[in-house]
């Protein structure tokens, strides 16, 4: 298996389902970059970016906005000059769902420069 993750879609999530418990995030975190940390009770994703200036950063982020919109699934971002934080997490149910390890997934799968 090279990444299950990566291969996926997400699917639209309007809450009646439970969040993914500390375990299940914990064994699906195998998949992603290990830039990727569980936040605590596993209740969201949280990785860093840095990068050279601000033109490189911006363009990760439009990669990652498009991730976003084709999966219609939306990680909060904080951006700066040279760094990019991402948080993703599923509002409707305000935990994790296998929709943010895709994002995840996919955002790992960007090209940077
Ligand atoms: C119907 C549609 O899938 C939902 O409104 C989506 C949009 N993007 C979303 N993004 C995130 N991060 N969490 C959500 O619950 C969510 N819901």
């Amino acid at each position: 298996m090279t990444c299950e993750l990566g291969g996926k879609h997400c699917v639209p999530c309007e809450g009646g389902i439970p969040p993914l418990t500390p375990e299940q995030a914990t064994s699906l975190m195998q998949q992603l970059d290990s830039k990727w940390n569980l936040i605590q009770d596993a209740s969201g994703l949280r990785a860093e970016w840095k990068f050279r200036d601000f033109y490189r950063t911006m363009s990760f982020v439009n990669a990652i906005a498009h991730v976003a919109n084709t999966e219609d699934h939306h990680p909060d971002l904080e951006i700066g000059y040279d760094y990019c934080r991402v948080v993703l997490t599923t509002h409707a149910i305000q935990g994790l769902s296998e929709n943010d390890f895709i994002c995840a997934a996919k955002i790992d799968a960007l090209p940077r420069t």
